[in-house]
């Protein structure tokens, strides 16, 4: 190998110089950024944010007495003069003043101290009080328009309202388009701000024949429904996204290929035996290539079997058997270094071919606002300026490559073999595939040798390579091969921002897309937990359970719409999930008339679950309302305008809800918490609702068979025991991790260890703040209202003389619908459960509706509205 030698440097003094210029500018950085730097900052400007607010409110009263003063002095006035002003704040005060307001804005000028304010507060307590970028906007838009109306408005009176540029900009206008078009503009501009601001909807009276009800749709509604939307926006580009999906899938492995080829050359260099495989070689040449990549809607592109082979095509298909060696040629290692990232297919992809009847009724003409509700809902578009968080809010932590010391790589070859044959196992072959934090030594051993032999030396194998997390997995699940992983002396961290970047994250067609982690052979782990559908994690403390549960939470929030997604969160421990409190208004759920929607108290747990339960019985009665089997199936006929909201229908968002620290509340509220888990843990997965729940103790008595057997999927940090270990993942192993994100996840029949992908609080910190800076709903999601059985029961007999203020609009709709339902009211009249059973038990004593039968609804004794109407009448109403 050749050696450079590094070129003498003639300009050596210059450099020196240049070293130190950058010494000092790294100086000049740190001082910036130091925090104290800030709080100095910060207190400056409040303090002219205070001194302008006083100058200004005093030049409004004193203005006459100072102008001549100012316009004598000018700007000695700020050096030092003997005049006498009467602004509070002195000459300072004065001249401020009048430069800001009488030759600048006018009152508009008030802005000003507003941004110092805002600026001053945000440096002082180091953090993002208010938004600055939107203050900015403010200041600029505001300024000019406020002074120009101000001038408007008080045109004629001997007080600079608008200023000098006020009314500059006002004679303008008036010379251009007159005093009324001033005027209109000026209104348009307020108007169009309101618009921008609170996005008020205008909407015409509606016509009395709804086209929006299925049935209701006329055949040239239907014709125009093809030709308008489904036909563009889901039919047409499927052909183009499957070639762009393949050419997507294959950038992955080109990349992998490349990445992993170089990063095991000099293991190759130094005699270890390196299969070096074609596709590898084909993608070095190829060459990564640039696509644009289309985001397929999971409706038509993949169904959800096609998006669990995905999943599934896994480490079988990355290893080829290759013929064994002879038995007495010397055992080589293979290093195996290329990964096929699973091409997707599309076979599965199913074309809905809609026939048009051959005698096509002449469409009629339609109206706009009938388009207009012929165009699909799209739930997006009440946040519609909303922005996904960007990669760069996530940091790299430490450099992504897999670096294994060759040396390393062949005396653990050695060892397995020596050990091996001191207990007369003789082995044909050995391969390595070198992960993140393990490597997995793959081994064929010779014909004959039983596999449980190998199995029971798994003590006295870790006691020789003197390593801590030997894990054997004998067989390997679907090939013919023993692995033994072994830790690596140097681990590799994964970023969250690595797997999140990659291609298969960004164009997942799963419905809750979650990147935990990488595997051994370093392909990402990326799974839909819609299809998990709930996730039980353990883990003893400190081993990376939060870090888990934020990495989750973060691969959704960087993929899902506010529109779509709600998170419940339940952290006994109160510190964990508190971070995600500046998202309430967009992406947490809580329960109505709570101050807190991260939920802390155990009691307020038992009351949040239990609406949870009643959310899901209510989404069941619209989905057979809708005729629907599942969330997805509801939705898309929601976003077709298949489903009339006037009949409580309404777009469904995913509801996950994560409990940090699941023990702490069985052993404080026991069964009041473990049903209504058990309960949606067992029903909830249709109608979108899908658990995580995690804790540090993973006993049988906390972890129940109940738990257990609806919690299909789970997760194992490091636990402290076999049995623990057992208890979680129904096998030992979890014991045999190395901490710090070393796990085993349990997931559709396999284990598959991972290193779970690392994200720090800081990185939360910022997405959580990219995200609550921006404009969310009113509020937070609200769950149904819950009230337990007994405080029911003391409600006692109605007066009927003081009914609910809804009692009417309840009476009326039962009728309308002869359908004694409570969550009917609940839906129509957007009433919690508490006041909606009340009404209902008002509804009985009136005589409107019949006793409660259990889970039937109730009869309705009114059959009209005319009989109604009588009867309300009799009753005073
Ligand atoms: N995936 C990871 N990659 C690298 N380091 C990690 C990872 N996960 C956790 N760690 C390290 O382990 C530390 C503890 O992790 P974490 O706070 O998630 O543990 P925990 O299981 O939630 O503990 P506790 O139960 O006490 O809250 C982290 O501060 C970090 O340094």
């Amino acid at each position: 190998m050749a050696v450079k030698t590094k070129p003498v440097n003639k300009n050596t003094k210059q450099t020196g110089e240049l070293k130190q210029e950058k010494e000092e500018a790294v100086e000049v950085k740190e001082l910036l950024k130091d925090e104290r730097t800030h709080k100095i900052a910060g207190s400056i400007c409040l303090l002219l944010a205070i001194l302008f607010f006083i100058a200004f409110t005093s030049y409004l009263f004193t203005w006459d007495e100072d102008q001549d003063k100012v316009f004598k002095e000018g700007y000695k006035l700020l050096l030092g003069t003997d005049t006498k002003v009467a602004n509070l704040m002195g000459t300072f005060g004065a001249f401020i003043a009048h430069l800001l307001i009488y030759k600048g804005f006018g009152v508009a000028s008030y802005l000003i101290c507003t941004f110092f304010f805002i600026i001053g507060i945000n440096l002082f307590f180091g953090k993002k009080v208010f938004s600055v970028l939107r203050n900015i906007k403010y200041l600029i838009v505001g300024l000019p328009l406020l002074s120009i109306t101000a001038s408007v408005i008080m045109q004629g009176n001997d007080f600079a309202w608008g200023g000098a540029v006020g009314d500059m900009c006002r004679d303008y206008f008036y010379s251009a388009i007159g005093k009324i078009g001033t005027i209109g503009c000026i209104a348009v501009a307020f108007f169009a701000y309101v618009i921008w601001r609170f996005n008020p909807s205008f909407s015409l009276p509606q016509k009395s024949t709804s086209p929006l009800a299925e049935n209701d749709l006329p055949a040239a509604s239907l014709h125009i429904d093809n030709a308008l939307e489904p036909a563009e926006t889901n039919e047409t580009p499927l052909v183009n996204n499957d070639e762009e999906k393949t050419s997507t899938g294959n950038i992955v492995t080109d990349n992998a290929g490349i990445l992993n080829i170089q990063n095991l050359a000099p293991v190759f260099d130094d005699g270890i035996e390196l299969t070096e495989r074609d596709d590898a070689a084909v993608a070095e040449k190829r060459g990564p290539r640039i696509v644009n990549t289309v985001i397929i809607p999971p409706k038509k592109t993949i169904n959800e079997a096609a998006a669990d082979d995905l999943l599934n095509e896994g480490i079988a298909e990355n290893y080829e058997q290759e013929t064994p060696a002879f038995d007495d040629a010397p055992i080589e290692m293979e290093i195996i270094p290329v990964h096929k990232t699973p091409t997707p297919t599309f076979d599965d992809i199913q074309l809905e071919v809609k026939t048009v009847p051959e005698e096509v009724p002449t469409p009629q003409p339609i109206s706009a606002a009938e388009v207009k509700a012929l165009t699909p809902y799209d739930p997006i578009l009440d946040l519609r300026d909303y922005k996904y968080p960007v990669i760069d809010l996530l940091e790299n932590h430490g450099s992504e490559k897999i670096v294994q010391d060759p040396q390393e790589l062949e005396n653990n070859k050695n060892q397995i073999i020596t050990t091996l044959k001191n207990y007369d196992i003789d082995i044909q072959r050995i391969s390595a595939t070198v992960g993140p934090t393990v490597t997995l030594y793959e081994i064929i051993p010779a014909a004959g040798v039983r596999i449980s032999r190998i199995k029971n030396l798994e003590d006295d194998i870790a006691l020789s390579l003197a390593a801590l997390g030997i894990r054997i997995i004998a067989p390997i699940p679907g090939k013919g091969t023993i692995g033994i992983e072994v830790p690596n002396t140097k681990k590799t961290i994964v970023s969250m921002r690595t797997m999140l970047d990659d291609e298969k994250f960004k164009n997942s067609p799963f419905a809750l897309p979650i990147a935990i982690g990488k595997r051994i052979d370093n392909t990402n782990f990326i799974v839909d937990l819609a299809s998990m559908p709930h996730l039980l994690m353990a883990g003893a403390t400190g081993q990376g359970k939060s870090v888990g549960l934020n990495a989750i939470l973060v691969s959704l929030l960087y993929k899902k719409h506010p529109s779509q997604l709600k998170f419940v969160l339940v952290d006994p421990k109160k510190v964990e999930l508190n971070i995600y409190k500046a998202i309430e208004k967009h992406f947490l759920a809580k329960l109505p008339g709570e101050e807190d929607s991260i939920i802390t108290d155990t009691k307020k747990v038992v009351h949040t679950l239990n609406a949870l339960c009643i959310e899901m019985d209510n989404r069941y009665d619209l989905l057979k309302e809708a005729g629907c089997r599942n969330i997805r199936e509801y939705n898309e006929k929601f976003v077709a305008r298949k489903l009339n909201p006037e009949k409580g229908h309404q777009f469904l968002p995913f509801i996950v809800l994560v409990v940090d620290e699941f023990a702490d509340l069985i052993m404080t509220a026991g069964k009041e918490v473990e049903m209504p888990i058990a309960r949606l843990a067992q029903l909830a997965r249709a109608i979108g609702i899908h658990l995580i729940i995690a804790t540090q103790r993973p006993s049988v008595n906390i972890i129940t068979g109940t738990i257990k057997a609806n919690f299909p999927a789970r997760i194992a940090f490091k636990v402290s025991s076999k049995i623990d270990s057992r208890t979680i993942l129904d096998t030992g192993g979890a014991e045999q991790l190395i901490g710090k994100g070393d796990m085993l996840i349990s997931y559709n029949g396999e284990l598959v260890r991972l290193q779970c992908a690392f994200v720090d609080t800081p990185e939360v910190d910022k997405i959580v703040d990219f995200i609550g800076d921006q404009r969310g709903y009113a509020d937070a999601f609200l769950l149904p209202e819950y009230v337990d059985e007994k405080e029911m029961e003391s409600r006692g007999d109605f007066d009927l003389n003081n009914k609910d203020a809804l009692f009417e609009d309840a009476a009326r709709l039962i009728v309308s619908s002869q359908s004694g339902s409570t969550s009917l009211i609940q839906r129509r009249l957007k009433l919690g459960y508490n006041r909606a059973g009340r009404l209902m038990d008002q509804l009985e004593a009136a005589g409107i509706v019949g006793p409660n039968q259990g889970s039937k609804v109730r009869d309705v004794l009114v059959k009209t509205d005319a009989d109604l109407q009588m009867l309300l009448n009799d009753m005073g109403n």
